[in-house]
């Protein structure tokens, strides 16, 4: 498969802030791959870095084959960005709008516009003024900037911020008709069930660096838990914790949940201690659940 985004050891400093720590990922052409975290993860900073705005304080970008800096960025003609504040005119139309930027690349065929309109299910307002457009319209017509000269990859900060359920779930039908035809997708969001949906693969990121890595259901995997029902929970818990692998304990009434260990470890250990457990099950914490832990525990 052919790498189209391979972003290595990215790291940016804003005076005593790390603001992004060390992040590494690639994205393979026709993939959608999610950037997800909370605010102030360090999601826009990076997002600037990949499209030449920022330089990094350390780290490399490779798109297309190419290295991406401030100064070196030619290979980003053939990216499409759309920022969180994407700036449109309001006082113009979005024919108008997607216009001035055509004028920038008179390379463009002239039915380009018109294609990128009907793409992002503008045609029927491309002639109205977008101070009349619904929120959810600018931001389309925002998508359509960013498509308009039929990128192989499109950066996303944040695409359907702003927007109700059902055009965002256009907007991923569309992202996700896009990459079936090719094209390579790297998008941002704070919104985990918008990124578990649309996303072939997700990075989660915590305070500048990549927590977890990996499809939905590697995520979903890696949160598995084991939970021994036991009529000891105390004691079990006070046992389990004391393994090095085991990377949390959560005490319940009748049962412990534990996480890091696999279930047969659990077993052995309890077998080798000689305490009975009434059963022992895997469970599973679902993705909601990985994603809370992962930022919002404890430093
Ligand atoms: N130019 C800057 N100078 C100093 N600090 C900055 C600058 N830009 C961003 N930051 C800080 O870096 C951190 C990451 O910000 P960033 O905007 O990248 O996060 P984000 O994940 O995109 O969140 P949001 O969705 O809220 O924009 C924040 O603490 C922010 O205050």
């Amino acid at each position: 498969m052919e790498v189209v985004l391979k972003v290595e050891h990215l790291s940016k400093q804003f005076g005593s802030l790390r603001a992004v720590d060390n992040v590494s990922l690639h994205v393979e052409r026709g993939e959608i791959f999610g950037f997800l975290g909370p605010n102030g993860a360090g999601k826009t900073t990076t997002i600037s870095m990949l499209l030449g705005l920022s330089a990094p304080t350390k780290g490399k970008i490779r798109i297309l084959g190419q290295d991406v800096t401030p100064r070196h960025n030619r290979v980003l003609r053939r990216v499409g960005a759309m920022m969180a504040n994407s700036a449109l005119v309001l006082s113009l139309t979005g024919r108008q709008n997607l216009g001035i930027l055509a004028r920038l690349r008179p390379d463009l065929p002239e039915k380009r516009i018109d294609e990128t309109l009907k793409l992002t299910g503008l045609e029927h307002i491309a002639d109205q003024l977008v101070f009349r457009y619904a929120p959810e319209m600018r931001r389309r017509l925002a998508l359509a900037l960013a498509l308009l000269n039929a990128p192989e990859l499109l950066i996303l900060d944040e695409p359907t911020s702003g927007m109700d359920r059902y055009s965002s779930q256009e907007v991923r039908e569309l992202l996700r008709s896009l990459a079936a035809r090719g094209m390579t997708i790297f998008m941002s969001s704070h919104l985990l069930q918008e990124m578990e949906v649309a996303c072939d693969r997700i990075a989660i990121v915590q305070r500048g660096h990549i927590v977890a890595q990996g499809t939905v259901e590697e995520l979903l995997r890696a949160s598995e838990t084991v939970c021994v029902h036991t009529g000891d929970p105390d004691y079990i818990a006070q046992l389990l914790s004391k393994l090095p692998e085991v990377r949390r304990v959560r005490r319940g009434e009748k049962q412990v949940e534990v996480w890091g260990i696999s279930i047969e470890q659990v077993r052995d250990f309890l077998l080798g201690q000689r305490v009975a457990a009434e059963d022992i099950v895997v469970g599973r914490a679902g993705l909601e659940n990985v994603y809370l832990e992962l930022t919002h525990k404890a430093p």
